[in-house]
């Protein structure tokens, strides 16, 4: 659905360049919550910016529905082909941007009077947005008025209004509480499953990525450094993602002369027997070095690390067993990554 190859954005001003983005490829598929993390000054704003030529790339291209959106004219106005694939494209923003002056129906009907709706038609739009997000009964208040929560909500509801397929969010919870940032992530999960809606999210949460996501992106001094499906990230023991996700905490790496283990298990996977199950089958000491279980995606993901007695070859047959469960099995050196 979104499709970026070999994007790059060289900022020029006062004779200084800033390279923002250093060739990104980035593929977000239809029907997903996909989202990009990294520290302030990865380029994830630059990034979404650019993916409704609100910044024109400096190179590579950007294709969104099957239109390539970097192939149609436009310098600094766009024309009117950027314009209409625009209007398929809805965006949040971190500091919301409602206009003070106009009421929240007002708002939510501002693009729709850009389109050329009538008024009729506007209100009814804007009503049955603002019931989509939760807020019917607030349309006639002003943005002053209302929670942070609520303005995202409004936001929200603007954003959807040329029915868009995909909706970019720029750290859109980064200013609200814990609380109203769960009921904001609920709420685009909710529009994910519902309209079908595409969502591209930028934060700097691992927390955000953990609870909405089905995809992320790890970007770091204009690269993405690492991407994927997040089931599959966490079956990948040298996945950083994975790490930072999932941390594991400082377990200790074990003794010289014995094997650890790291297990990994998802879904329906037994957490506990197949600890106890090993020890009888192979009549071995079983020294759990910590555990950790978390819901990621939807899905419960546990992670072990045991230590057996004996070298990685003393212990391949226990370490085939494991694997035939179905378990993820990744066998660590003294340093504690994996072997
Ligand atoms: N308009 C601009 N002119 C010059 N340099 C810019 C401009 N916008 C961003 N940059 C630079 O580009 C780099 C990437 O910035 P960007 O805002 O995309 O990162 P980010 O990951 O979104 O960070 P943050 O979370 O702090 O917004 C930074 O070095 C930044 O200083």
């Amino acid at each position: 659905m979104i499709t970026t190859k070999d994007l790059t954005k060289v900022y020029r001003s006062r004779g200084r360049e800033v390279t923002a983005l250093h060739g990104v490829d980035l593929h977000v598929r239809e029907g997903e919550v996909y989202g990009v993390v990294g520290t302030s000054g990865a380029g994830k704003s630059t990034l979404i910016r650019c993916v409704n030529l609100l910044e024109r790339p400096s190179s590579g291209s950007v294709t969104v529905d099957g239109v390539e959106l970097t192939a149609l004219p436009g310098g600094e106005r766009a024309g009117r082909e950027l314009r209409e694939a625009r209007r398929r494209i809805g965006m949040v923003f971190q500091h919301f941007n409602l206009l003070s002056s106009r009421t929240v129906q007002q708002n939510v009907e501002l693009p729709l009077e850009i389109i050329g709706l009538d008024r009729t038609q506007r209100r009814r739009k804007a009503a049955e947005l603002l019931d989509l997000v939760g807020l019917g009964d607030r349309a006639r208040s002003y943005p002053s008025q209302l929670s942070g929560g609520q303005k995202q909500r409004v936001g929200i509801a603007r954003a959807l209004a040329g029915d868009p397929k995909v909706l970019l969010s720029d750290e859109a919870t980064s200013a609200l509480d814990p609380e109203t940032t769960r009921s904001i992530l609920k709420l685009l999960r909710d529009l994910n499953q519902q309209l079908g809606l595409t969502v591209l999210l930028i934060t700097h949460e691992m927390d955000v990525i953990k609870s909405v996501c089905d995809s992320a992106a790890l970007m770091r001094g204009g690269r993405v450094v690492e991407s994927g499906g997040l089931t599959g990230l966490l079956a990948d023991p040298n996945s950083q993602l994975a790490r930072e996700l999932f941390p594991l905490g400082d377990f200790g790496s074990g003794h010289p002369g014995r094997t650890v283990l790291e297990i990994t298990f998802q879904g329906d996977a037994p957490a506990q027997p197949f600890v106890s199950q090993l020890a009888r089958t192979y009549q071995i000491d079983i020294n759990i070095l910590g555990a950790a279980v978390e819901t990621i995606a939807g899905l419960m993901v546990g992670r072990m690390r045991v230590e057996l007695p004996g070298s990685h070859q003393d212990n391949v047959v226990p370490i085939g067993y494991l694997r035939e469960q179905g378990l993820q099995v990744d066998v660590l050196d003294v340093n504690g990554a994996a072997a």
